[in-house]
């Protein structure tokens, strides 16, 4: 089970607040009708959130079939539904944030909280698109808060084409996926050799995304 957090984890450190989003937002567009919205460092004393995720959430190894192997997928999971308490209060105030400030372009609510933790440079996730469900053939955003190690984004588009397109994730940083970005163009989180710490993905996405 994962629990709430404990009062005593704020008085260890800075408290970990949000910064603003209007003003700040940086929008890159690609091609195709898709974008990515950047803003690094927008949640402040990140630290302490970082912590909270790696002592307290029930981490979940996951394996899938490959090449007629079940192998282990490289990086832990953990899916938080819309009627979870997130594990650290300012998550459930991010959500509640982005939500309000796309509410008008994305005309619905984020609701799950999607988590995954890369142990080290060998934890990855390969090319794709979030694609199961609406992403397939709609319109949507995905957003992602980055807590704990800096780990590039890579996005590329479906076919080649055009250059891939990188974001460094650091500590507190937003990416927003949006437009047609989950099916025309894929993301991934490349493996590297470089000795890095544990680094946590938070995904906000609308009902039906995946
Ligand atoms: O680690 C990330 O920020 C990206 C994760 C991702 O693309 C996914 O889980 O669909
Ligand atoms: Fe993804």
């Amino acid at each position: 089970m994962a629990h709430a957090h404990q009062p005593s984890m704020f008085d260890l450190d800075e408290r970990a607040t949000l910064g603003p989003l209007a003003g700040v937002v940086n929008r890159h567009p690609l091609t195709r009708g898709a974008w990515v919205d950047h803003v690094p460092g927008w949640v402040h004393g990140s630290e302490q959130i970082l912590d909270v995720l790696l002592e307290q959430v029930d981490w979940r190894a996951e394996r899938r079939e490959m090449y007629e192997r079940e192998v282990d997928v490289p990086r832990l999971l953990r899916w938080y539904g819309p009627d979870e308490a997130l594990p650290h209060p300012v998550l459930d105030q991010a959500r509640t944030a982005l939500s309000d400030f796309y509410a008008a372009e994305l005309g619905e609510p984020f609701v799950s909280a999607g988590m995954c933790l890369y142990r080290d440079g060998r934890d990855s996730v390969a090319w794709h698109g979030d694609t199961i469900g609406r992403g397939r053939h709609t319109d949507t955003m995905v957003a992602i808060v980055s807590f704990g190690e800096p780990r590039p984004l890579l996005l590329r588009p479906r076919g080649g084409g055009e250059p891939s397109v990188r974001f460094p994730l650091g500590h507190g940083d937003l990416v927003v996926m949006g437009g047609s970005c989950q099916r025309t163009w894929e993301h991934c989180i490349p493996k590297t050799s470089r000795h890095v710490g544990p680094r946590v993905s938070v995904q906000f996405r609308p009902v039906n995304v995946a």
